[in-house]
């Protein structure tokens, strides 16, 4: 470093040269005069005198007062930027760089203080300071240079990087167009497919949608939202889950391995798939089943189950992630989530077997064959006698000379052709098979006892019989028996429209004795002319197919079934479907118990073989492997269990109507009625007004109509028949109580005509007014009766149901028919008077103006309120 004169020094710190002399004497400098020379190690020396940091003190001239020193540099350097646009174009930016640096004092231990100085400009007051500063200056003047060229090439740097940056998004921009056509071209591509499916599935849909989207109208207007506030709800909803798909055309981030050198384009290539934003929705067709679970609708559209949910409740629809929806809902929520519902049916592989074995029967020439017959009568008028002396009589007896078994059926050949026998007598099991969807019966014997002519229920098995349009042959038992009367049977015959032949009929009236023999042979031919008349006939020489008629699991043999073939042939080794089993019949036995190898139309036999017990009405089918056997009956497994509710959807008089919507207006419906009343007079009353009912779209058909209470039996018939029933002044025994609830049949009770024909005529054409409901809100058995001077009658009673309420109108029953209607006069629990008895106490009621009350009556206690109908709210009464 160059020599420097006390002089040039002092002008240089701007301070006078005695003053400068003087401190260089304190650093211990020699220097006497102005033109004495100062090397570096002096200025050095003088700089740590004026610090005090040489005596290793503190406090210094200059730092007692202060320990920081602050500089601003201020530099200005030329920047050249490429706008990019002309390519050479560029621009020259002036950038100004101020910095302030900070000197920290150091310590006398050395360490350095990293606390940044406060603002205060240096000050160059004295001498020293100057000194200082210069050196400093110096010092700094080498650092700036080196820092200046740094700036310089960053500068240098920052330019290729913004060039770099400016291509990339050139060729971004030039990707995006390209995408923009092809997704532009795909939504086209996709509108045009949606509107032909929403063409082909025509109306239906249609009107399932707006039913939606009258749902979520009302949603969003009992949520105090607008439609306009669902819509933008929606499209935020649509617009999150398109951030969850991948741009079209776009390779998954994994894909593609980056390519080695090319620098800049390799810079392009991970921007675009690190941050590009998805482009389209993911429109997927979706298979909707019969039947499908939320989470199943939810995984099929790769949608969370909750989001799935919340629209469902946005429609209205409430349900949990398990629970099974409908087709048709699950089509709404389809397109409402923007997808493609494709329609598929759960039971197509059963479907595809019942078309299999119907083309085949159909190429298969028909060969007559025997008729099945069920006996029906009333109680104890012989129908097990009748059933036992044939099969006594007339089942071949095998070589072993063997001994008929029980198996549900069994078939007898006579000398005209072979009948065959269901073993279970009565209308009740004949109409629960129905129910079950299986209508094996093809003529129905009714027996009438000779001594006891047409009794009620000879008059409901008629009646079972019509509903089910099976043709009738009378036989009339007990002909051995001095007081049989046949013309009085004939007499009561007619009166229920069965009219013998030798009446002018077309019904074979045939007298018949289970004791002596007498007429069986007779009773045989005519049900086998009337087979004749029918002209049933089924192939032979095809798999079999029939109806379980029954099934139990026996010790040794396992699950055991009899099945009624009811056309082709079915074989030992043969796979077989029967209900949800399966299995390979391993033998087979017929009502004698001696094994068969194969069994026709009309035949009965018991399988072994099967994988569990069917239940009596399930078909069976032969199928050609077991594979698909046990494939069709993991589906029906599977069907019965989501079904077992919707299977047995009984009719309802509020649907009636609406019913007629679903087939079209050209699709006219039977609205089946079961009428049942207190007198022969009502009744009649009812069915006469019933029958006048005009309506156009409705046929309404009496299907049943009787004196009495509602029986299992009517509620078995009404189930069968999807019928409703009227009870006019009379309610259901407590086992016909058990199986409405059960089957959820439509009952409902009046004690004015003109209230039910209101009701019918209002179901008949649409109209859905208010209607007078009565609700029983108690019920109380009669267990005794006591007479008292000042109240009459009082009946002690057990309340059986709900609540006995004093001031209530009652009604009083017996044999679930009404005898009376009043008012509940007194109510008293021990002595005490009360206003309300519950279930399960005794209590004695008195009831204003009625003495007649006996022990085994019920008082019916109820309400009456008027109520709007609507078709979703219907109730059974
Ligand atoms: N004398 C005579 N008695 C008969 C005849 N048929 C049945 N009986 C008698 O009538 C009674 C009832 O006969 P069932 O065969 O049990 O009558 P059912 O109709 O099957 O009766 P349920 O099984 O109770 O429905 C029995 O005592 C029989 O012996 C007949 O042709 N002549």
């Amino acid at each position: 470093m160059a020599q420097t004169t006390v002089k040039q020094l002092a002008s240089e710190v701007g301070i006078p040269v005695e003053r400068l002399l003087s401190r260089l004497a304190e650093a211990g400098v020699s220097a006497s005069s102005e033109d004495d020379s100062i090397g570096d190690e002096d200025k050095l020396k003088l700089l740590r005198h004026l610090r005090g940091g040489d005596g290793g003190k503190s406090g210094g001239k200059l730092g007692a007062r202060r320990s920081n020193v602050s500089l601003r540099r201020r530099s200005t350097s030329e920047l050249k930027v490429d706008t990019g646009r002309g390519g050479s174009s560029g621009r020259t930016v002036s950038v100004e760089v101020r910095k302030r640096r900070t000197y920290a004092n150091r310590s006398q231990s050395g360490e350095e203080e990293a606390q940044p100085a406060p603002e205060p400009e240096v000050e160059h007051d004295t001498a020293e300071d100057q000194a200082r500063a210069a050196a400093q200056a110096e010092a700094d003047a080498a650092e700036r240079a080196r820092r200046e060229e740094a700036e310089r090439l960053e500068a240098e740097e920052k330019r290729k990087r913004e060039e770099a940056e400016q291509a990339a998004a050139e060729e971004r921009a030039r990707r995006q167009a390209e995408i923009d056509a092809q997704r532009a071209a795909q939504e086209q591509a996709d509108r045009e497919a949606m509107d032909k499916e929403r063409a082909k599935r025509g109306v239906h849909v249609d009107d399932a949608r707006s039913r939606a989207q009258e749902n979520l109208r009302r949603a969003a207007e009992s949520h105090g939202r607008t439609e306009e506030d669902e819509k933008r709800e929606q499209d935020r909803e649509q617009g999150r889950r398109k951030e969850l798909h991948v741009a079209e055309g776009k390779q998954g981030r994994r894909k593609g391995k980056k390519k080695r050198g090319g620098r800049g384009r390799q810079v392009s290539v991970a921007t675009e798939h690190s941050f590009e934003r998805p482009t389209a929705p993911v429109v997927r067709d979706v298979e909707i089943p019969e039947t499908i679970t939320v989470a199943d609708l939810a995984q099929r559209m790769a949608v969370k189950g909750g989001d799935l949910l919340k629209r469902m409740m946005k429609l209205g629809v409430m349900a949990t992630i398990n629970q099974t929806v409908d087709q048709e809902t699950a089509t709404i929520l389809v397109e409402e989530m923007g997808h493609n519902p494709k329609l598929v049916k759960t039971a197509s592989a059963e479907e595809a077997l019942v078309e299999e074995v119907r083309n085949e029967e159909e190429q298969v020439e028909g060969v007559p064959r025997a008729p099945v017959v069920t006996i029906m009568g009333h109680v104890d008028h012989g129908k097990t006698s009748l059933l036992d002396y044939i099969r006594r009589t007339k089942v071949q007896a095998g070589e072993a000379g063997g001994i008929t078994q029980h198996i549900g059926a069994y078939h007898v050949t006579h000398d005209k052709g072979a009948i065959t026998f269901i073993d279970t007598p009565g209308h009740a099991a004949f109409t629960r098979m129905r129910a079950r969807g299986a209508e094996i019966t093809d003529i129905a014997i009714l027996i009438v006892a000779a001594d006891d002519g047409v009794m009620p229920q000879t008059k409901e098995s008629i009646q079972h019989a019509r509903a089910a349009g099976v043709p009738i042959v009378v036989a009339v038992t007990k002909m051995d028996i001095p007081s049989a009367d046949i013309e009085k049977v004939k007499a009561g015959l007619s009166a229920e429209n069965i009219i013998p032949e030798d009446w002018g009929g077309d019904v074979q009236v045939v007298p018949v004795s289970s004791q002596t023999g007498e007429g069986i042979d007779n009773l045989l031919d005519a049900v086998l002319l009337q087979a004749e008349v029918s002209e049933f006939s089924a192939p032979v020489d095809v798999p079999a197919r029939g109806t379980v008629i029954e099934s139990s699991l026996e010790k040794g043999r396992g699950p055991v079934a009899t099945i009624l073939v009811k056309a082709g042939t079915l074989k030992r080794g043969d796979s077989i479907l029967a209900g949800p089993h399966f299995g390979r019949v391993r033998a087979m036995f017929n009502e004698l118990g001696e094994q068969v190898k194969s069994a026709g139309p009309s035949i009965p036999v018991e399988v072994l073989g099967l994988s569990g017990t069917p239940e009596a009405g399930d078909d069976a089918f032969v199928v050609a492997n077991e594979k698909r056997a046990r494939e069709i009956a993991e589906q029906r497994e599977e069907h019965q269990r989501e079904n077992k509710l919707a299977q047995q959807q009984a009719a309802r008089l509020e649907e009636v109507f609406s019913a007629i919507g679903e087939n079209g207006p050209a699709e006219s419906k039977d609205l089946n009625l079961l009428v049942k009343g207190d007198v022969q007079g009502s009744v009649e009353a009812l069915v006469e007004s019933l029958g006048k009912i005009p309506s156009e779209e409705v046929k309404i058909r009496i299907i049943s109509s009787g004196v009495g209470g509602i029986s299992e039996s009517d509620v078995e018939l009404a189930m069968a028949s999807q019928a409703i029933i009227l009870g006019f002044n009379v309610r259901a025994d407590a086992k016909a109580r058990k199986t409405i609830q059960e089957s959820g049949v439509d009952v409902r009770y009046y004690s004015v005509i003109y209230e039910a024909i209101q009701d019918v005529t209002d179901a008949v054409s649409g109209l859905l007014g208010t209607e007078l409901r009565e609700e029983i809100i108690g019920l109380a058995e009669v267990r005794d009766v006591f007479r008292s001077s000042k109240l009459g009658a009082i009946a002690g009673c057990l309340v059986a149901d709900g609540n006995v309420v004093r001031g209530q109108p009652i009604r009083v029953l017996r044999d679930n028919v009404v005898v009376y209607e009043g008012e509940l006069e007194s109510l008293r629990r021990h002595k005490d008077d009360v206003n309300r008895v519950p279930a399960g106490t005794e209590c004695g009621i008195g009831v204003k103006n009625y003495n007649d009350i006996k022990p085994g009556d019920q008082i019916e206690v109820y309400e009456r309120t008027e109520v709007q109908r609507t078709v979703d709210t219907a109730e059974t009464a």
